[in-house]
């Protein structure tokens, strides 16, 4: 009905009419109006409202993820609700591959359980912990440290429904802190150190420091660094070290510095300049070590290393290094040189004999009377044994000068070695053979100056000791003959090279009394080598034991042979018996068993010594002598009259013979002091009651003379050359077969 009403206008109009319906829907319309309008409003409030907490969300966001620190919340289960930018990047996940999973996925084990152990006492104390927690990655790296801020979030109800938390990196400062610390450990180590400023205060120093240089604590402060400085060193000296400072940032090297008492100490000192990220210099840093003590073992090292123990003269090397610098200015226009090597005669024997501690006392004083020798710019050095050098500067450029020169300083040498010694209170004669090499004999070089020396010094000894001799290059090849003659030597000695000869010894009217055996080298490609030329070498190496042994044996075996025939048993047979053989240990034991083996007569055997023997070791030779002579043996005294031997010792020789020296016999008809030595040499013998014989008789005239000045026996090629046995004895007309050959 009141729809059909509302159709026609008219009743509209009576509806309208109607106050109460017309204020209700006016009333109606109105609500939905405002209601319209409040549902604009609202929803732009709400618009705006929502921008708003968008744009607060955006800059709380904004201000997280630049926070500088990992911001993140958990809930009760550990598992991330939120986390910023930063804490992302450091579990290297985007933010939502983050929420809703726990630490297990982002670091390591112990991590975890660090981690959520800080964040289950937030839960359970509710309160706000400030932790330092160490992070490593899942799958490791590098431990970083954070300084975690821990929060417990509540719900409405109270109830702690999550944590919140912040951390920041202190990874850098905890390095920085353990830097520190260490360098406050080192600051404080055993090696002194010192921090200065620019301007070379001292700003801060370690007690090392103190306990080196024995400055109290504070003493030092504010001092200038040169305090620690001693005036060992000038001032270019600390003037390069700082100019290396400047330039290297550094300097380290020995430095002589002072203790507060005054006394100066060698340290190892280092200086490091600091700068700032600037380049500006801000401070000096600089460490030094007392180096004393290793100073004195190094003293000591290159005392053992450049000096002789024994005579404290400086050594090869030492001589070799001062010889190089030498050479090398020579060369370069400097002056002249030369080069002398000492070498002390028959020292082995000496050293043999009387024992090592005498050979050492010796060797002691020759190096003393030695520096007296030349100037004191000389170098006197051992090299070695009884081998010594000197080195002789400042000679002149001209070679022949230099030799005048040279050999005058060899000159004084030989007679200053020459004078008696006393050792162990006993008089001792020595002597020595000096070789000497110039300078210009060098062409610069040091071995071959030194070999030079040596070679020259090897001649003097085979000129017969006592001498000097000059370098020339006959030297060198003589001696290079001498080596290859000792290695033939010892082959020799095992292909039985070595032959004997005998030379008849005979008294008045032609009559053969005995021989002499003189050996001789049966060289495959020098033919025959005679004993001047091998003997003295033989001597020399010691192959004169095997040698002499040999001959000695061969002497007796023809003894033996001889005693079985009345017209040869009495004959005698001299051997010669050299120094160094018969102080060999062996010797009487082995001449003993050697006479036992071939039974050979000993009172036919004539050991035939020389004068030499008795020179350094008179009582040793005395005594062996003796032991030999009981059993029968005889001893002639040989070359008598050449030597130094004294009169005394002579009387207390168990000798039976002198012989008279060829050198005297040679010209005894024209040399009127060889003549009176000769007719000496036999009434010395006479009056000693020794028999005497004389070597080298050529001629009649010789042989006469010698007869009227009482010497009946003779040996020489007036009646015989050294020859076969057999040949010596047909000259006899004797034979070792026993069969006597009768002379025309
Ligand atoms: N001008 C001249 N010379 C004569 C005459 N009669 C003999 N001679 C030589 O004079 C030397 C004598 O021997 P030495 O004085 O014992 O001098 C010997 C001796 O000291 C040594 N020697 C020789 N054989 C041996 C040996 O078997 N053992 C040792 N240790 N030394 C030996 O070698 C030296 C030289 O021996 P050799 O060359 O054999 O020389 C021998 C002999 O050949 C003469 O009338 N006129």
């Amino acid at each position: 009905q009141n729809a059909a009403a509302l159709d026609s206008p008219a009743r509209f109009v009576e509806l309208l009419e109607l106050p109460w319906l017309h204020w209700g829907l006016l009333a109606l319309g109105l609500f939905c109006l405002v209601l319209l309008l409040h549902v604009i409003v609202l929803r732009r409030k709400v618009a705006e409202r929502t921008q708003h907490v968008r744009t607060s969300e955006q800059k709380l966001s904004a201000i997280l993820d630049n926070a500088g620190a990992l911001v993140f919340i958990k809930d009760t289960d550990c598992r991330y609700q939120y986390v910023n930018r930063q804490a992302a990047d450091l579990m290297g996940c985007a933010v939502a591959d983050i929420v809703g999973k726990d630490d297990t996925a982002f670091f390591d084990d112990a991590t975890v359980q660090a981690v959520q152990a800080n964040d289950r006492r937030v839960f359970a104390s509710r309160e706000r912990i400030e932790v330092e927690e160490t992070t490593v990655a899942k799958h490791g790296g590098e431990p970083r440290v954070y300084l975690a801020v821990k929060v417990p979030l509540f719900d409405s109800q109270g109830a702690v429904m999550g944590v919140c938390g912040y951390s920041t990196d202190i990874t850098a400062l905890r390095r920085a802190d353990e830097s520190l610390r260490l360098a406050a450990t080192i600051f404080e180590s055993q090696e002194g150190m010192l921090i200065a400023g620019p301007d070379r205060r001292i700003l801060r120093v370690n007690g090392a420091l103190l306990r080196l240089t024995g400055y109290a604590d504070g003493e030092l402060l504010g001092q200038n660094l040169s305090q620690l400085q001693s005036g060992r060193s000038d001032a270019t000296f600390y003037a390069e070290v700082w100019n290396a400072v400047a330039q290297n940032g550094h300097w380290a090297g020995e430095m002589w510095l002072e203790r507060k008492g005054g006394e100066v100490y060698p340290a190892w000192v280092h200086i490091a300049q600091v700068r700032s990220a600037a380049g500006e210099i801000t401070h000096y840093v600089s460490t030094q070590m007392d180096i004393s003590e290793r100073k004195a073992a190094e003293d000591e090292i290159r005392t053992l290393a450049y000096y002789d123990a024994l005579t404290g003269l400086p050594n090869r090397r030492l001589m070799s290094d001062r010889l190089q610098r030498s050479l090398a200015n020579s060369q370069t226009g400097g002056l002249g040189g030369a080069l002398l090597v000492v070498d002390l005669d028959n020292f082995k024997d000496l050293n043999d004999t009387l024992g090592h501690d005498t050979g050492d006392e010796l060797l002691r004083q020759v190096a003393e009377r030695l520096e007296q020798c030349g100037r004191r710019s000389d170098t006197v050095a051992r090299l070695g044994g009884d081998e010594f050098a000197m080195l002789l500067e400042g000679l002149s450029t001209d070679r022949a000068q230099a030799a005048r020169q040279a050999e005058a300083v060899a000159r004084t040498v030989l007679e200053m070695l020459g004078k008696v010694f006393v050792l162990d209170g006993r008089v001792h004669h020595t002597s020595c053979s000096v070789g000497i090499a110039l300078y210009v004999d060098a062409a610069g070089s040091v071995e071959e100056l030194l070999k030079r020396g040596d070679l020259a010094m090897y001649e003097a000894k085979a000129q017969g000791r006592n001498t000097l001799c000059f370098f020339d290059l006959r030297t060198q090849e003589a001696v290079a003959k001498r080596t290859a003659l000792e290695a033939d030597m010892r082959e020799a000695l095992v292909q039985k090279q070595f032959v004997l000869h005998y030379q008849a010894q005979v008294e008045a009217g032609g009559k053969l009394v005995g021989a002499e055996v003189l050996v001789r080298w049966r060289h495959p490609v020098r033919g025959w080598i005679y004993p001047d030329d091998f003997i003295g070498i033989a001597e020399a190496t010691g192959l004169i034991v095997p040698l002499g042994a040999w001959i000695l044996r061969s002497a007796c075996v023809e003894l033996a042979r001889w005693a079985g025939h009345p017209d040869t048993e009495p004959l005698t047979l001299a051997v010669n018996v050299s120094a160094r053989q018969f102080r060999h240990i062996g010797f009487v034991e082995e001449l003993l068993t050697v006479l036992r083996e071939t039974g050979a007569n000993p009172a036919r055997l004539k050991l035939e010594l020389t004068e030499s023997l008795l020179l350094d070791d008179a009582e040793g030779a005395i005594e062996r002598m003796t032991q030999v002579r009981a059993h029968g043996v005889r001893f002639s005294l040989d070359d008598f009259g050449t030597g130094y031997s004294s009169l005394s010792y002579l009387k207390r020789l168990p000798l039976d013979q002198l012989k008279i020296d060829q050198s005297f016999v040679r010209d005894i008809l024209v040399n009127a002091n060889d003549a009176a030595i000769a007719r000496t040499i036999v009434s010395l013998a006479h009056s000693m009651d020794l028999r005497v014989i004389a070597e080298g008789v050529e001629t009649e005239e010789q042989r006469a003379l010698l007869a009227d000045f009482g010497c009946h026996t003779w040996q020489g090629y007036l009646f015989g050359r050294p020859a076969a046995v057999q040949e010596m004895l047909a000259q006899f007309s004797l034979s070792s077969n026993h069969e006597l050959l009768f002379k025309e």
